[in-house]
């Protein structure tokens, strides 16, 4: 039996997740960590990771990202495998995720469905080609009132996914209306929309002379993530420290 922390537990992923746990006998909740405590749930529950003093084999975060470095520092202190799902990371965070590395095994991904990372891979493909053909390529993503981090954790992955095809040469613009200027070659445009209770929609253009290719993933549920989550954390039980991501996960 896997034992997971689950840090976030009372938020929208930490719910979905309690669920899919509930339903599956290799893993259980032996804890949960939230900030917001009006909800009951079978297992205990504080409001800080600092507090949590139960035995466990893998922590899942999906919390805030001003919550990330308290539960890197836990893990790497007691070397506890970390499935790292939340967004809006700063570059100093990501820093202090390569440190915690060196300590415990921290697997990261802004999006944990299989479609989005068999799209990475298919993305690095099209990029091949169709980039160094000279087409933009432009990315939209969609997302629910609630979300707090613009452009979404995806978007800027799928973007690194082309941008890494294309050997680092993009830049990613973020706001055109800073500049009176037409779009240049190199980039990347990466635009945010918020509505309603929009899962997640990411929609990737190539666009060229006369012709047009759209990629798009759609996400109709929270479940998508949260399997590929509960998947990750019984694959990260137990393994060495270092960096792993989704791919290590999926067959893809
Ligand atoms: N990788 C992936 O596949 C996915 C990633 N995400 C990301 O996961 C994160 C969470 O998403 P979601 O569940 O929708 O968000 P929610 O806001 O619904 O849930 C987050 C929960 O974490 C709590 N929290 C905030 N600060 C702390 C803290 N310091 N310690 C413990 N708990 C804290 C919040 O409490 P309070 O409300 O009181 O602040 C809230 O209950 C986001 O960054 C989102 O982008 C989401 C879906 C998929
Ligand atoms: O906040 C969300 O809801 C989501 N966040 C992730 C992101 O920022 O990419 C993944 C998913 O799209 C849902």
């Amino acid at each position: 039996m896997v034992r997971v922390i689950m840090h976030g537990c009372n938020g929208k992923m930490g719910q979905v997740i309690t669920r899919i746990i509930e339903e599956d006998p290799e893993v259980e909740i032996v804890a949960g960590v939230d900030a917001y405590m009006g909800i009951t749930n079978t297992y205990p529950v504080v409001e800080s990771i600092e507090k949590c003093d139960i035995p466990a084999d893998v922590v899942i975060d999906f919390s805030n990202a001003a919550a990330v470095d308290g539960v890197l520092d836990y893990c790497a202190e007691r070397r506890i495998p970390v499935v790292l799902c939340t967004t809006g990371l700063s570059e100093t965070q990501l820093q202090h995720m390569e440190e915690a590395a060196k300590e415990t095994a921290v697997l990261k991904s802004a999006n944990m469905s299989l479609g989005i990372n068999l799209l990475m891979k298919l993305l690095k493909d099209a990029a091949k080609v169709l980039g160094t053909a000279g087409f933009d390529v432009e990315i939209v993503e969609k997302h629910h009132n609630q979300k707090v981090d613009a452009p979404s954790g995806t978007a800027l992955a799928l973007a690194d996914s082309v941008n890494e095809a294309l050997e680092e040469a993009c830049t990613y613009n973020f706001d055109r209306s800073k500049d009176r200027k037409k779009r240049e070659k190199n980039e990347i445009g990466i635009a945010a929309v918020r509505g309603g209770t929009i899962v997640g929609e990411h929609e990737v253009i190539f666009a060229g002379t006369d012709e047009v290719i759209e990629f798009k993933h759609t996400a109709y549920s929270k479940a998508i993530f949260g399997k590929g989550a509960v998947e990750a954390a019984k694959f990260l039980a137990g393994k060495p420290a270092g960096r792993y991501d989704m791919s290590d996960v999926i067959q893809l």
